[in-house]
């Protein structure tokens, strides 16, 4: 008789799965391909932006002090004495009543503290009039005044989106040292499973985890190997997943992790001699979601269930993939939302529900139970139910994770 299972609670496996990762390494990317990586050094500034001063108008440079007395009734007068647009730098020192006619993002010219808009000025050929006095460094894009040279702008272990992209290449970086990204194999296990493509038949499924967690590990940017979906046979599936293990970094199989008569992955963690860090959780759905370490490689068995297998990758495989990668923030973003509708059921165990947050509401994504496909395929978020609740009413604040974002948090705290 099958041992029975002792459930840790999610925190508790979040834990052990992370705090056995070890990183992948390091690499070096271009520039154009960095999108989506994380950063593996700290990003300092080597030198001010802007690294010089600028005007930040199109308009006039000016001596500030010129300026004094400006007023409706006391217009004062300018000479333009050069004129430049952007990448231009102009050899005037300005002199009094003088000005430099320059453009947004033009180096500001020696003499000049201070820059007139086109609209404070009454233009007549080479000279303008203003109507108010202007203060030192008035409408000035100071050098250094958004990042200074030596600081520290962006930590190591930070996600690499298009605005930091913008800040590599400010500092002049065509290629950037990023976390190497582990290869992971996909092998969705069951003999009931058909291709996509295969038509119907009395009792046969067709595979959705695979391509599922195949778009999954495409949405963190992570490279995969598909493995032929393997009938539910010990000796078939211990092949398969030795074959992956050895040309892969970490696998991700569904199906066969329950105590089912054809449930083989219990056996082919004992036959790799792998280290089982739980079998059970206690969560629903993917209670049955085990994480095993061979060697350094995981094995994250993941149940055949849709929405539980969906979650398991959310929940586990996710954080384990970005800290392997050295990421900081490795868990899913948090928020709380007024529940829109009653969810009547008790929730012995923590509970994920694939649900549909607007901003201010969530809402559960119809049929919800472990083996549905639809409500994965209307969420845009995991409602998040304490074990050991009885039920909730319409307009309970919940725990709402949210799916699909970039960035996440840097702790698991539910
Ligand atoms: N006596 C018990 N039975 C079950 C328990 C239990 O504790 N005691 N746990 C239940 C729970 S909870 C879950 S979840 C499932 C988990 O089962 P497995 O992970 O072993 O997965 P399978 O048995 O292989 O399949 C379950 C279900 O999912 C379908 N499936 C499998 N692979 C795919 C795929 N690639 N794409 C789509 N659907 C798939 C499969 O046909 C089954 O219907 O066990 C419960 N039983
Ligand atoms: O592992 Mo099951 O998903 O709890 O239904
Ligand atoms: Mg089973």
């Amino acid at each position: 008789m099958e041992k029975t299972r002792t459930p840790v609670t999610v925190a508790e496996a979040v834990q052990r799965v992370t705090g056995r990762v070890c990183r992948t390494g390091t690499e070096t990317v271009p520039l154009h391909a960095s999108y989506g990586r994380i950063l593996a050094g700290p990003l300092t500034a080597t030198h001010d932006v802007p690294h010089f001063t600028r005007s930040p108008y199109d308009g006039y440079a000016i001596a500030s002090r010129d300026s004094a007395g400006a007023s409706g009734s006391n217009r004062v007068s300018f000479t333009v004495v050069d004129h430049i647009g952007a990448g231009e730098v102009s050899q005037a020192v300005i002199g009094p009543g003088e000005a430099v006619r320059l453009m947004t993002g033009a180096a500001l010219p020696a003499g000049a503290d201070a820059v007139v808009m086109f609209e404070q000025a009454v233009s007549a050929g080479q000279t303008f009039t203003i109507r108010k006095a202007f203060a030192p460094q008035e409408n000035l894009s100071l050098q250094g005044e958004d990042m200074q040279a030596g600081e520290t702008v962006i930590p190591a272990g930070s996600f690499i989106h298009p605005g930091v992209v913008a800040l590599l290449a400010t500092f002049g970086y065509g290629e950037v040292k990023a976390g190497k990204r582990p290869v992971v194999g996909i092998l969705s296990t069951g003999t009931e499973l058909l291709a996509v493509t295969e038509p119907l038949a009395p009792g046969k499924i067709r595979n959705s985890n695979g391509p599922m967690i195949a778009a999954q590990l495409a949405r963190m940017g992570i490279p995969y190997r598909i493995y032929d979906t393997a009938a539910d046979r010990l000796e078939v599936c211990l092949q398969t997943v030795r074959q992956a293990l050895a040309e892969t970094d970490c696998l991700i199989t569904t199906g066969g992790v329950s105590v089912g008569d054809f449930d083989y992955l219990p056996d082919i963690y004992k036959r790799l001699g792998a280290d089982v860090l739980f079998n059970k959780v206690a969560m629903r759905p993917g209670s049955v979601t085990t994480v095993a370490v061979a060697g350094d490689q995981f094995l994250f068995g993941l149940s055949g269930n849709p929405s539980a297998c969906f979650t398991g990758f959310e929940l586990f495989v996710r954080p384990a993939l970005l800290k392997m990668m050295g990421a900081d923030h490795l868990y899913l973003p948090r928020t709380t939302a007024v529940l829109a509708e009653d969810f009547a059921k008790a929730n012995p165990f923590t509970r994920f529900i694939r649900a549909v947050y607007d901003g201010t509401t969530v809402r559960p994504a119809g049929f919800n139970k472990s083996n549905a496909v639809s409500s994965i395929a209307r969420g845009n978020s995991l409602i998040v139910l304490p074990g050991g609740t009885r039920g909730f009413a319409a307009g309970d604040q919940v725990d709402v994770l949210l799916l699909g974002v970039e960035e996440g948090m840097n702790d698991w705290v539910l």
